[in-house]
């Protein structure tokens, strides 16, 4: 771990991306155990200042448990610091934190809520300007249970950030949010990142992760399997460009074309094909009398790294893949743990 810890230094995070200090956060090999469910096995990873990190993985990989570890909210072995300290020692001014469960009074307008959040702070923001930046200032007089669901997310998403925080720690924040609210709460993640703010946010969206963040990290039972900027995870494991064509045709039936292709039962994908050659491998149909309908080209993205990586090939029934996964190499089987929620052995003593 790094160095002085300094909890006071800076406190806006245009100072912060400045400041040489310690990361933003740090862990080094954080385990931690439910019963005999091993949801954290050794995690070592570090944040600089200013970064946006994403977090993927399926299911019970771990992802809730690793953000709880790293803001002190559920018990875990190993080292864990924000800003140079322990994350319980850190001042909540400094830190803001958007659980995955989240459930706040409902008979409060969404205006009271982040005002009740605000008062648990030395300084706040001013309330309504939160609620306008997630896009809720026409429904600040509406009580929660009122809201829709991606709204009530939004109120939620506003209750982090009325604090100002240094580091902010988003677990999947655009679940149940509709497409342009996911772009508003992006550009708003984009502009807090460009102020200075650390993220560190949780997603099952690749898009989201894909655009958002500067490195990824790739979480399967309880490990980091892979970290990287979604650009180098990308080229590294999501395979080459492909042509998907919709046909009921056999590989066989189309002879070679100079390209690899696989069979699934609905597609031919041709594994490796440029746009500029796109015409070469529809003469091959063609002239193989092939029965065909769209075609597709696909470029590989954080999409395909997932699939390949978490093991999560999906398989169409009676298919031999969906084509548009990987490289059509066989995957290891999923290795997330996937067991049911509980207390048992949960020594921890989760507090938020
Ligand atoms: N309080 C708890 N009691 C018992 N087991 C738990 C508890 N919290 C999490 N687990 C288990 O720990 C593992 C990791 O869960 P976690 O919620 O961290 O995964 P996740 O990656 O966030 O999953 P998801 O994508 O579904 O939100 C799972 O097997 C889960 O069932």
């Amino acid at each position: 771990m790094d160095g002085p810890t300094d909890a006071s230094a800076g406190s806006g995070g245009s100072e912060l991306a400045a400041d040489s200090g310690p990361p933003a956060i740090a862990a080094a090999d954080v385990h931690r155990s439910y019963g005999d469910t091993v949801a954290l096995d050794g995690v070592s990873l570090s944040v600089s200042r200013g970064e946006v990190f994403g977090l993927i993985g399926p299911n019970g990989a771990g992802k809730t448990t690793l953000v709880r570890a790293l803001t002190g909210t559920t018990k875990a072995t190993g080292e864990v610091q924000v800003l140079g300290s322990p994350p319980t020692d850190v001042d909540p001014q400094r830190i803001g934190l958007l659980p995955q469960s989240f459930s706040p009074p409902e008979r409060l307008t969404a205006r009271e809520l982040v005002a009740y959040y605000a008062g648990l702070y030395d300084e706040a923001r001013d309330p309504d300007a939160v609620l306008d930046d997630v896009g809720l200032a026409d429904a600040s007089d509406t009580w929660y249970e009122k809201l829709s669901g991606g709204q009530q997310r939004r109120v939620c998403v506003a209750t982090a950030l009325v604090n100002d925080p240094d580091v902010l720690f988003l677990d999947e924040p655009t679940t149940g949010i509709d497409p342009a609210g996911r772009r508003a709460l992006w550009e708003l993640i984009e502009g807090l990142a460009a102020g200075g703010t650390t993220v560190f946010l949780t997603s099952h969206a690749m898009d989201e992760v894909e655009r958002l963040a500067d490195r990824v990290g790739l979480l399967n039972g309880g490990r980091l399997v892979a970290t990287g900027a979604p650009a180098d995870l990308i080229a590294e494991h999501g395979g080459a460009p492909r042509l998907v064509v919709d046909t009921a045709a056999g590989s066989n039936e189309v002879g070679d074309v100079g390209y690899p292709v696989e069979a699934t039962a609905e597609t031919l994908v041709f594994h490796g094909v440029d746009p500029v050659d796109i015409g070469q491998v529809v003469a091959a149909l063609d002239a193989a009398g092939v029965d065909y309908g769209a075609l597709a080209w696909k470029q590989p993205s954080l999409e395909e790294v997932y699939l390949t990586l978490a093991g999560e090939r999906y398989d169409r029934p009676g298919g031999k893949g969906d084509g548009l996964g990987g490289t059509g190499e066989s995957v290891p089987a999923a290795a997330s743990a996937t067991g049911g929620e509980g207390t048992a052995g949960d020594a921890g003593g989760d507090s938020r």
